[in-house]
């Protein structure tokens, strides 16, 4: 039979002939960085992308596609033919092969844990390929760096220490994958399969920590609908396939492009693989061609498609490498943040509670305000019964405070039985010294004066009904920080009850350094007349950013204003998502590491017989033969360049964008980037 390759070059270009077409038109040749022939062996294709799989153990995400019409060999090139024999393996195994072989050889430097999930998307739905019990479940899609990589986190993740516990779990993922006849292959993949592995690794001396991330994606064939005969549940399938790759060819012709906007969420496929497409990972795609003329319209297509492909300049590739200081930092980070968040919390118990406790206060003080004990003796004491008791039988004072009627709903409970009072020593001093002498019956102004005595006063008033029955307030799973929360800290617990207020003041120092400073803080601030302003000094002296914290109400309100219109006003919301996750994978500096290449690569295979050609448009025209697939076209890996990460940004500028989180990187990474990779063509 004839072949529409008519050569295949020695330098990634392949020539093919359209008979149907005359002169000029009839040859068009077309660039790639390597075109293998149908007779190479899986070895052979392996070869040119084993230094990204070894890149992966080196913290950095790499993304392996196989396109082509139906039929053409992209399982075979991903999977194989045949699992039993070595020989025969293909990129996957080899892939996984690889990564055990590797790190055991660095095992007494880095010690890594491989963990693997398979999904695939069939219809626009996303599944999960692990599953045993034959469940079909949707996925969700969470397109979001910071879990590395995971953009599907509910899809089944298998650690794997052995090749063999690889081949296992492939047999599961075949057998679960949707496979049906059409008049192009009797076994098609009506599905997109992707098989990520994940790598977690942690360097023995330095404690830095490395992730890297390896998809490996045999994409469903592409194919006319009306040549493949398909009707029914197979037209379907079909449709969604065309459109999920036309989709691909969407997001990659506005990366070459470099459009401002990139339409990531058209489909599953490209939500899925929105970081490795975009992101600073390297990737590579293996295109195949079917040499046979009667494909010829699906094979010049898919060339073009994988001509503009290879034009995408990602930029740089970037490791996934904290050390151990850049962690320390994050946990300090958090741990601020939280501790922001809970004397934020405080604070605005603190001012809801001196309202209402004043009152209590002063109504029993009426009746003798040196024989109420200072804390309760209960050992069940629980905060949210006495302020739930209160609630109950004062309620008409509650209801005079409005902040009052709100953080009640909000107590919780859970949390109180924990917290300590960090702040007790400083307002025990205070209670000692106002217990002695009468008080002026005076709320309004103590209300003003201090709140944290006001709270202070309202924990003696909760001794008096601790017995009461109270209702428990579920506690949320996550308070939110602009709202009043419990004056849990406020609130001693049964243990301090027999060592006086001052217990407070040792369990406080058993706190870490930041609940010291808040500690320290709120000494001061205790001392102000105005709390909201020391909400803002706390945050002044701690210098952090607190993204929806509360601030001074006034102020909030107009910043609010500013900020949101801007916010969305975005146009582009696949961009924005992509820059933010950028910014929080950029943590670490290009990693100057003799195991892989620095480069950002694209391989595109092809599989037909050889040449070379260069594409310009995308078209969608594809057929298959399934007998005769001579040609693979294959996009080689760009071979390593040591120097090129010297071009990288310096580590204290990514620190700097990474911590930031907001910083836009597409643009700047384009500039930066290096040409994009080879193509290999596989007739
Ligand atoms: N390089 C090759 N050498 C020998 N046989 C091949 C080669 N490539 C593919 N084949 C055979 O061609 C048939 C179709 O290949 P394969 O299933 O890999 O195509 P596909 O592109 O994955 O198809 P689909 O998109 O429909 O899933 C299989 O029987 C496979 O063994």
């Amino acid at each position: 039979m004839q072949s529409a390759v008519d050569y295949i070059g020695e330098n990634g270009n392949i020539m093919i002939v359209n008979p149907l077409k005359n002169g000029k038109e009839a040859r068009k040749v077309f660039s790639f960085n390597k075109v293998f022939g149908s007779n190479v062996t899986q070895e052979q294709i392996y070869v040119d992308t084993q230094p990204l799989v070894r890149s992966v153990l080196d913290g950095y995400n790499v993304c392996i596609f196989a396109y082509g019409q139906t039929g053409s060999g992209k399982t075979y090139t991903m999977s194989g033919p045949d699992l039993t024999s070595e020989e025969t393996w293909g990129v996957n195994y080899r892939a996984l092969r690889d990564l055990f072989q590797i790190s055991k050889t660095r095992g007494d430097v880095i010690k890594y844990e491989v963990g693997v999930q398979m999904i695939e998307i069939y219809n626009e739905q996303v599944r999960d390929l692990l599953v045993s019990d034959g469940s079909n479940r949707r996925l969700d899609i969470r397109n979001n760096s910071q879990l590395n990589g995971l953009n599907v986190p509910d899809a089944s993740w298998i650690p794997v220490s052995s090749t063999q516990d690889v081949l296992d779990l492939m047999k599961i993922g075949h057998r679960n994958r949707a496979v049906g006849a059409t008049a192009l292959n009797e076994r098609s993949s009506r599905s997109h399969s992707v098989l990520t592995v994940h790598v977690y690794g942690k360097e023995l001396v330095s404690g830095s920590i490395l992730k890297g991330c390896l998809h490996l994606v045999d994409l469903a064939g592409s194919e006319r609908v009306d040549k493949s005969e398909a009707v029914g549940e197979r037209l379907k399938e079909a449709q969604h396939i065309n459109r999920s790759l036309s989709a691909l060819g969407d997001v990659i012709s506005a990366l070459a492009q470099k459009s401002p906007h990139v339409p990531y969420r058209n489909s599953k496929l490209t939500q899925v693989l929105q970081d490795s497409l975009g992101g600073h990972a390297k990737t590579l795609m293996f295109v195949h061609i079917n040499p046979e003329l009667n494909s010829i319209g699906e094979t010049i297509s898919t060339l073009k498609f994988a001509e503009r492909v290879a034009s995408i300049e990602l930029g740089a590739a970037k490791s996934n490498k904290e050390t151990g200081e850049i962690r320390e930092l994050k946990e300090e980070i958090s741990n601020l943040k939280q501790a922001l968040e809970r004397k934020e919390a405080e604070m605005e118990q603190i001012k809801g509670g001196s309202t209402r406790s004043t009152t209590e206060s002063q109504r029993t003080r009426a009746v003798s305000p040196f024989s109420v004990p200072r804390y309760g003796t209960n050992a069940n004491f629980k905060p949210e019964t006495s302020q739930r008791s209160n609630d109950d039988t004062k309620s008409s004072e509650v209801r005079s405070c409005s902040s009052g009627k709100q953080r009640r709903s909000r107590f919780p409970s859970s949390l109180t039985d924990k917290e300590i009072l960090p702040r007790i020593p400083f307002l025990g001093e205070e209670m000692l010294a106002s217990s002695r002498k009468p008080r002026s019956p005076s709320p309004p102004v103590r209300r003003s004066i201090s709140t944290d005595r006001g709270a202070h006063i309202r924990s003696r008033v909760k001794e008096t009904v601790e017995n009461q029955p109270v209702a428990r307030v579920p506690f949320p799973a996550r308070v939110p920080i602009n709202k009043s929360i419990a004056a849990i800290p406020v609130i001693p617990s049964a243990d301090n009850s027999s060592k006086g207020p001052y217990k407070g003041s040792q369990e406080s120092v058993k706190q870490d350094n930041i609940s010291n400073a808040f500690y320290n803080f709120q000494r001061v601030s205790a001392r102000k007349v105005y709390p909201e302003h020391d909400e803002e000094q706390f945050r002044q002296a701690l210098n952090i950013r607190q993204g929806g914290i509360r601030k001074v109400k006034n102020e909030s309100k107009v910043k609010a204003k500013h900020q949101l219109p801007a916010k969305f006003n975005k146009s582009d919301v696949g961009t924005t998502m992509l820059s933010d996750i950028y910014a929080g994978e950029k943590i670490e500096e290009p990693r100057k590491s003799d195991f892989s290449e620095p480069e950002n690569e694209h391989l595109l295979p092809v599989s037909p017989t050889i040449g070379a050609l260069k594409v310009k448009k995308i078209q969608r025209n594809f057929s298959r033969n399934s007998q005769n697939l001579e040609p693979r076209v294959v996009q080689a890996v760009e071979p390593l360049i040591p120097g090129k990460l010297e071009n990288k940004l310096p580590s204290n500028v990514t620190h700097t964008v990474k911590e930031g989180g907001n910083t836009s990187m597409p643009e700047f990474r384009r500039s930066r980037s290096t040409p994009r990779g080879k193509f290999m063509i596989l007739p």
